[in-house]
């Protein structure tokens, strides 16, 4: 199973330039996060701090039990070997064949024979597709080969934790679909954890497990998949539709007085741009047939129905929808009782509409939803409820 990353308190500047401040998350072990934000959010810089690449100005980022931003050099060389790392361009040697370009971590930072780096290395080819590719050049090939290269290579020292900046890059929809799927299929096979940053809204419905969204140099929000596919909040809807009308603006936030002709605008019947209205949870990529179950799956149900009373009642609708019935029993819940308890909890003529907002990062929804699920026993617990060496 992969390793959690714990990101407390995050915050990194370039010179007088904030990109983000105050970042808390927990990436949980063996599951898929997406990581979505407008270009220039600092979305890259996020990853490149996780690896130790960029030094965080305060903050912590655990995993295995080590800070990666305080450790020593040889811990933070150590602890790097547990990530694998897709970059933006697949960062692939041009004058190196695939063969050897995905070799060359096994070469580098292993021992191996080249008879175990050989079956390492086809193995890795043909878990991303790339079967009989091995002598071609990275000039040679397709952007969607090379990001699978470049996935190929990103896997041959077993990590723990995936990061992929922008697996879509350059890609067009159909190759999308298939990094997409191939992501999934990876997660099946290896269990291992994994983050994506991206702004494809596509692979953001269809591929995580949990989504979370930077923007105005905070982390707006991020926990599991259907909070943020059900959020109301502005820059959130705006950013998922793909339109000009909402609060992000072509290069920072728009003033009031730009939001107000934008509402007249929009009040005139004038189009905004997107190319269509998307609401709500479309379901979650499946591994292909014939590949292992999601382990990360299984253990997620657990943990989000241990928080489930904490997250908004359109969140827990979706998710109490997607569990079987045996699994609605199992967990003591069933369809639109979070919504009912919401609404009764709230005095006539102050209803929420139509959600409350959603909680920030490190923020709690206020509602009393106490009760809404009964957990049957899971070893689970929330981060701020683990002691030392706690975990899933
Ligand atoms: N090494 C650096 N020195 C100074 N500024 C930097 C450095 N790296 C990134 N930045 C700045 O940090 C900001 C965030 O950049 P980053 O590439 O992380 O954004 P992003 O969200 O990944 O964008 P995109 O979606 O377009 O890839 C940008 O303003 C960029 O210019």
């Amino acid at each position: 199973m992969g390793a959690e990353v714990v990101v407390e308190g995050l915050t990194k500047s370039f010179g007088r330039q904030t990109i983000w401040r105050d970042v808390t998350l927990t990436l949980p072990p063996g599951e898929v996060s997406v990581m979505l934000g407008p270009s220039g959010t600092g979305k890259s810089v996020f990853l490149k701090s996780m690896i130790g690449l960029l030094k965080p100005d305060r903050g912590k980022c655990v995993v295995n039990g080590v800070d990666v931003v305080s450790c020593s050099e040889s811990r933070l060389y150590e602890t790097r070997k547990l990530f694998g790392v897709l970059f933006q361009d697949g960062a692939l040697f041009g004058s190196m064949n695939l063969y050897d370009n995905v070799a060359f971590p096994l070469r580098e930072h292993t021992r191996k024979s080249e008879t175990e780096i050989k079956r390492i290395v086809l193995e890795k080819m043909d878990m991303v597709g790339l079967a009989g590719a091995e002598k071609k050049l990275p000039g040679e090939i397709s952007g969607g080969m090379r990001k699978r290269a470049g996935l190929a290579r990103a896997l041959v020292l077993d990590p723990e934790i995936i990061l992929c900046d922008e697996p879509d890059s350059g890609l067009d929809p159909v190759r999308t679909a298939y990094i997409s799927q191939l992501l999934i299929d990876l997660n099946a096979q290896v269990d291992a954890t994994i983050l994506i940053v991206t702004h494809n809204i596509n692979l953001a419905r269809t591929v995580p497990d949990n989504l979370g969204m930077l923007y105005r140099r905070e982390l707006v929000m991020f926990g599991p998949r259907e909070v943020l596919l059900t959020s109301d909040e502005p820059a959130v809807q705006q950013f998922l539709n793909g339109s000009r009308f909402g609060p992000i603006g072509m290069s920072e936030e728009k003033d009031v007085a730009t939001l107000a002709a934008e509402q007249e605008l929009a009040d005139s019947g004038h189009h905004d741009g997107s190319a269509e209205e998307l609401t709500g949870v479309v379901p979650q990529l499946q591994p292909t047939p014939g590949l292992p179950e999601r382990m990360g799956v299984r253990r997620r149900k657990d943990r989000v129905m241990s928080i489930l009373h904490s997250l908004p009642p359109a969140a827990q609708e979706s998710i109490i929808e997607s569990l079987t019935p045996e699994d609605q029993q199992r967990y003591g819940v069933r369809p639109h009782m979070a919504t009912a308890t919401a609404a009764a909890t709230v005095p006539a003529g102050h209803r929420p509409s139509p959600a409350p907002r959603p909680p920030q990062a490190g923020e709690r929804f206020q509602g009393d939803l106490s009760g809404v699920a009964e957990i049957p026993q899971s070893p689970w617990r929330p981060p701020h409820q683990q002691g030392p060496g706690g975990g899933a």
